[in-house]
């Protein structure tokens, strides 16, 4: 899958292709319906498809603080696309020059100068330009004018719910995990490289990998049963996310995995760490003592659940 970042880097080899738009943050099961249908229109038009997603997210860009925890950084979203067979990936950066354009020029710049897109397939609640104005009609109105199809994907329902990235974060707010690989069609993950703590874990008989967090905010804290990957061996853990309220830090987000009977050096390893149950919430103890006592019964509980199960 080739990245092309931002519309300067668009070649004249670009042009003629099949395209979506969207945030497509987690890649679940509605984004990989949108995906499917992608791969049989650009295998119909023998055509590549191509994929357009924003950086950053366009909530993110007007509400920093406000905008909701991402389910997926960029380059797990990218692997995550690749994954399904996209072709190409345009990742424009979501800044006041885009946010500014009107539906009209977005379609003239992205879509006809810059992508010359044959047909596109869009969310059945996509809308675009600046304030929105762009919907489905408006784009099969621009496809009728320069000579491309529109298609818009039905919703994805599962047990009456709506697939949808909000949908995902409240399952994983709420300890469902059962619910959010159901809307994923994957257990939910959190990748990243181990880095070095303020090495307490080992004073707490808990040697805990460190896994970096590129965002301050998440969508999940608390204390999970989790699966990560040591030398390709699936290997089980126990894991705090959060902010470690017990011990003095700058109050951002860590994610903190001590693995099951593993004796070794993480430091640097990309781990990528999968959440299978919530045992409990992160708690502000008052002393070391009685934190390295409540990690010792996680820890318990941990070895206690995957006795004899078979590692998803
Ligand atoms: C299973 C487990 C549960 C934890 N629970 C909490 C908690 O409830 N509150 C808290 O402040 N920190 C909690 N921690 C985080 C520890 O404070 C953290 O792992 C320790 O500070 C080690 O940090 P270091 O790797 O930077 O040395 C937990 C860690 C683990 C592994
Ligand atoms: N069972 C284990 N689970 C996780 N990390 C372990 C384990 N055993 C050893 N390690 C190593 O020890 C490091 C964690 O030790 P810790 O004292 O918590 O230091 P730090 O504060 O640097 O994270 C990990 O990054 C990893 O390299």
């Amino acid at each position: 899958m080739q990245l092309v970042r931002g519309l300067h880097n668009l070649r004249p080899q670009h042009r003629g292709c099949v395209a979506t738009i969207g945030n497509f943050d987690g890649v679940h099961r509605g984004h990989q319906a949108i995906l499917a249908r992608l791969r049989e229109r650009a295998a119909e038009l023998a055509l590549p498809s191509c994929v357009v997603i924003f950086e950053p997210q366009p909530r993110e860009f007007f509400g920093p603080d406000t905008a909701p925890a991402r389910l997926t950084r960029l380059r797990d979203k990218l692997a995550l696309l690749a994954a399904e067979g996209v072709d190409r990936v345009l990742c424009l950066s979501f800044n006041p020059r885009l946010r500014e354009l009107s539906a009209a020029e977005f379609v003239q710049k992205v879509l006809i100068e810059g992508l010359d897109v044959r047909h596109l397939e869009v969310g059945d609640d996509f809308r675009f330009g600046c304030d929105r104005v762009g919907d489905f009609a408006f784009l099969e109105q621009a496809g009728e004018r320069h000579g491309f199809t529109v298609e818009a994907a039905a919703t994805v329902e599962l047990d009456g719910l709506r697939v949808s990235s909000t949908g995902v974060r409240e399952a994983l707010a709420a300890g469902d995990f059962a619910l959010a690989e159901h809307l994923l069609g994957r257990p939910f993950q959190i990748a990243g490289r181990v880095l070095h703590g303020q090495k307490l874990g080992r004073q707490l008989d808990a040697p805990t990998a460190n896994v970096q967090l590129k965002r301050k905010r998440v969508p999940l804290t608390g204390v999970y049963l989790v699966s990560t990957e040591v030398d390709g061996q699936p290997w089980p853990g126990v894991a705090n996310i959060g902010v470690r309220p017990s011990v003095a830090g700058d109050g951002s987000a860590h994610l903190e995995v001590h693995l099951l009977d593993f004796a070794g050096d993480l430091y640097g390893r990309r781990l990528t760490v999968a959440f299978h149950h919530k045992l409990r919430e992160e708690q502000r103890f008052a002393s070391l003592e009685a934190l390295k006592t409540a990690i010792a019964a996680d820890i318990a509980a941990a070895r206690a659940h995957w006795q004899g199960q078979p590692l998803k």
